[in-house]
């Protein structure tokens, strides 16, 4: 390629050789009918002008993808010219281990586990794209420390989750699941009893967030009257109604449905002392997260007809990939479960339809991409979020500097003392907790300072990862 510049660039604890080429053709997100969510719309019109940053033949940049991400996705980030690497599964530890030592970008979904352990072997990794809204797969601490920023897609599947529930709300009063699968056994029977409308019924939503809001809205339509609890006051879509505490929510609602993250404090929010204060004869949906609700709990609400039915989406161990693994190998309660009569069982499909994994796609690719590319950590879920104007064209002397460190007094005093050589354009800095985070435009750069100025950075106490772009 031409123009390729070199200069030795540390990535963790190895040094590598990386250079500057770009081609001008390729461009950030080109996909025709491309689905961009709000968050994604910072994208200036100016954009045309800006010139790319790239420090490093492209080519270079290694990107692993796990668990089928949307092949839009895929092909946005192929379109840069980063070597793209993309598996079906998730996969066990060792293997991750093993992979994650070469790679600059992981992309991956809700079952591939990014622990401290797999990630201190991560030593090229600089940045995670969570095909998905969770992000509780991720230690989101460690990696923020270790200068890999994280970024998901917040809302890209939130009506599909919410239009999944609705129909499971139907199916479980209709009792639909139980007597689809007697027709497949070729038996008919015809019954009412404990059969309902949803109309006029109460729907309880824990965690009135993206989702929980969507929910609202749609369950109203049908008729249902709408409570709902959450941490945090809120206001309310339509007519619903927020309660003050868990209790008083499953104490008044017909079908309970969970949309919490999963946290320390949502553990086992669903167990045996809650089923006991749900209606007699309601329905618990956890389409949330697996550790929600303690199974063996629900298994035995169910058995005694404290609840009349419930749809799960979300278990504690989730398998790999597709295939026939749902025995008690996985979970030990998994064949009680089945068993269980008016309980829908679904393979964690919330987010998964075509519209969701499409915008999914797009936006993390395009939020890897400008990462990659330009360092704006806009969107991201552990590093301060910062971003500057792009540099044009025609500043042709420019550089940028990003500098990730630890939030100690002094550090932006000793930054500009190296930087003060040159001119100091615009610059950047914002903090998350323990970590900072700068970016700067300097002109009137010689290339042939760009190596010091990048080794004066790294030399740096409280330096976490440096980087140069031009
Ligand atoms: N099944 C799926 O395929 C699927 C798809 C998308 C999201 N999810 C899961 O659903 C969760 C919710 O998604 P969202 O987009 O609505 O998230 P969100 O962040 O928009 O909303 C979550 C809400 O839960 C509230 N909350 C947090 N802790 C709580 C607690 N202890 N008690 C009550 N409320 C609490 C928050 O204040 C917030 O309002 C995600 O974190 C993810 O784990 C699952
Ligand atoms: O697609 C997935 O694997 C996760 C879907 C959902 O749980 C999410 O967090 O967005």
């Amino acid at each position: 390629m031409s123009n390729a510049r070199e200069i030795p660039v540390r990535n963790g604890n190895r040094k590598m050789s990386v250079s500057n080429s770009f081609d001008p053709s390729l461009s950030f997100s080109t996909s025709p009918g491309a689905v961009r969510s709000p968050t994604a719309s910072h994208a200036n019109p100016a954009a045309a002008a800006a010139k790319q940053l790239k420090p490093f033949h492209t080519g270079d940049i290694k990107v692993l993808l796990l668990e089928n991400v949307n092949k839009i996705g895929q092909t946005m980030l192929k379109e840069q010219g980063y070597q793209v690497e993309a598996l079906k599964s998730s996969l066990p530890e060792e293997q991750l281990i093993e992979k994650i030592k070469d790679v600059h970008v992981i992309g991956i979904r809700s079952k591939t586990k990014l622990s401290e352990k797999v990630l201190k072997h991560a030593k090229n990794l600089f940045v995670i794209g969570c095909f998905c809204i969770g992000t509780n797969q991720v230690d989101l601490k460690y990696a923020a420390g270790a200068g890999i920023a994280v970024f998901n897609s917040p809302f890209s599947n939130s009506r599909s989750v919410a239009e999944l529930v609705i129909a499971e709300i139907v199916v479980l009063a209709r009792q639909l699941g139980d007597r689809s699968n007697e027709m497949h056994a070729g038996v008919w029977n015809k019954v009412s009893a404990g059969c309902w409308e949803i109309r006029g019924k109460t729907l309880g939503i824990v965690g009135y967030g993206h989702i929980g809001n969507q929910l609202s809205v749609l369950a109203e339509m049908m008729g249902m009257k709408v409570i709902y609890y959450d941490v945090i006051n809120l206001m309310s879509m339509g007519t619903a109604q927020q309660v003050t505490s868990l209790d008083a929510l499953l104490q008044g609602a017909d079908f309970v449905t969970l949309h919490v993250p999963e946290l320390p404090e949502t553990k086992n929010m669903i167990g045996a002392a809650q089923f006991e204060l749900m209606k007699e004869g309601s329905y618990l949906i956890n389409a949330s997260r697996g550790s929600v609700v303690d199974i063996p709990a629900l298994i035995n609400a169910s058995r005694s007809g404290k609840i009349a039915g419930a749809a799960l989406d979300v278990y504690p161990n989730e398998p790999a990939g597709n295939g026939d693994y749902f025995q008690n190998d996985l979970n030990r309660w998994a064949e009680d479960l089945r068993s269980l009569k008016n309980v829908i069982l679904t393979p964690h499909i919330g987010g998964s339809t075509e519209e969701a994994q499409t915008a999914i796609g797009i936006e993390v690719a395009d939020a890897l991409t400008r990462y990659v590319n330009e360092g704006t950590t806009q969107g991201a879920v552990n590093v301060p979020e910062v971003a500057l104007r792009s540099l044009t064209a025609d500043e042709p002397n420019h550089v940028r500097v990003i500098f990730i460190h630890h939030n100690v007094p002094g550090v932006l005093k000793r930054v500009n003392d190296i930087l003060g050589d040159h001119n100091v354009d615009k610059q950047m800095t914002d903090s998350r907790g323990d970590i900072a985070y700068l970016m700067a435009d300097i002109s009137n750069v010689n290339v042939n300072e760009i190596k010091d100025l990048y080794q004066s950075l790294e030399e740096l106490s409280s330096r976490i990862r440096t980087r140069v772009l031009y």
